[in-house]
């Protein structure tokens, strides 16, 4: 954790909700703004600033943290956002696109490891946010939370497993409304080991294209993550 002090807060230059903490050193780091302030997620640092609570968003611990630092263009979530969150894992980066979303915005968070899943609903229990939903399913068969789950904004997948491409868009099909985004994270590794990490690259966006998204953008994370990329889709 910093010893230097913060002296500013800018909001990002694209990105509603999403902020840069400036240190007296000059550096500057990423975060949002805690939605339930005093409480920590993942051992990140808090930052009171003018009133407000921010939380450091450690690009090394979350995908999309890493592709806002990777400069990605267009970040679709935003304040009042519904996002269907597929591999929410503990919940770290679903906490900080809880922050974005803001009370008037929901995130329904699937996860289907039970023991992960207890650690990510004890943590969103613990915390206090109101605007997730913690889903205990499998994102391969979408039509186990259909009585859970109404129409969102952006479907998000970082499940680290083969075929990402094909389970996202088969969510798309049930629960994105018209004209709703997409982001895929793409773990190159994951999907096989055999092939060059462009070539997955390839594959799993003409997968998206095949399923009628057009590609808005696209960044590798390196070097928070190697061999990863972040897509942005968008289909009308
Ligand atoms: C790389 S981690 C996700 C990290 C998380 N997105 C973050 O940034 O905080 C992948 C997670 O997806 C979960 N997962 C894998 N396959 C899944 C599936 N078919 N349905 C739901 N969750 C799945 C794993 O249990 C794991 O917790």
């Amino acid at each position: 954790m910093s010893s230097v002090r913060a002296v500013d807060v800018k909001e990002h230059e694209r990105f509603k909700g999403v902020y840069w903490i400036e240190f007296e050193d000059g550096s500057t780091r990423l975060a949002t703004r805690n939605l339930t302030p005093g409480k920590r997620v993942y051992g990140e640092q808090l930052i009171n600033l003018g009133g407000v609570e921010y939380r450091v968003w450690n690009p090394y611990r979350s995908k999309l943290g890493a592709a806002i630092m990777n400069k990605l263009e267009a970040m679709p979530i935003s304040e009042g956002s519904k996002v269907l969150y597929l591999g929410a894992a503990s919940g770290t980066t679903v906490s900080h696109v809880s922050d974005i979303v803001g009370l008037n915005g929901l995130i329904y968070g699937v996860e289907f490891s039970p023991r992960v899943f207890r650690e990510f609903m004890q943590n969103i229990i613990d915390q206090g946010r109101l605007n997730v939903i913690p889903i205990l399913a499998d994102a391969r068969y979408p039509e186990q939370y259909i009585s859970l789950v109404k129409g969102v904004d952006v479907a998000y997948i970082d499940v680290a497993q083969p075929f990402q491409a094909k389970i996202l868009a088969d969510n798309a099909d049930v629960y994105l409304v018209k004209g709703g985004y997409i982001i895929l994270v793409i773990k190159a590794m994951s999907i096989d080991v055999t092939k060059e990490p462009s070539e997955t690259f390839k594959r799993e966006i003409d997968t998206i294209k095949e399923r009628g998204f057009d590609i808005i953008n696209m960044v590798h994370l390196e070097p928070y993550d190697v061999a990863h990329a972040l897509v942005v889709g968008k289909r009308d």
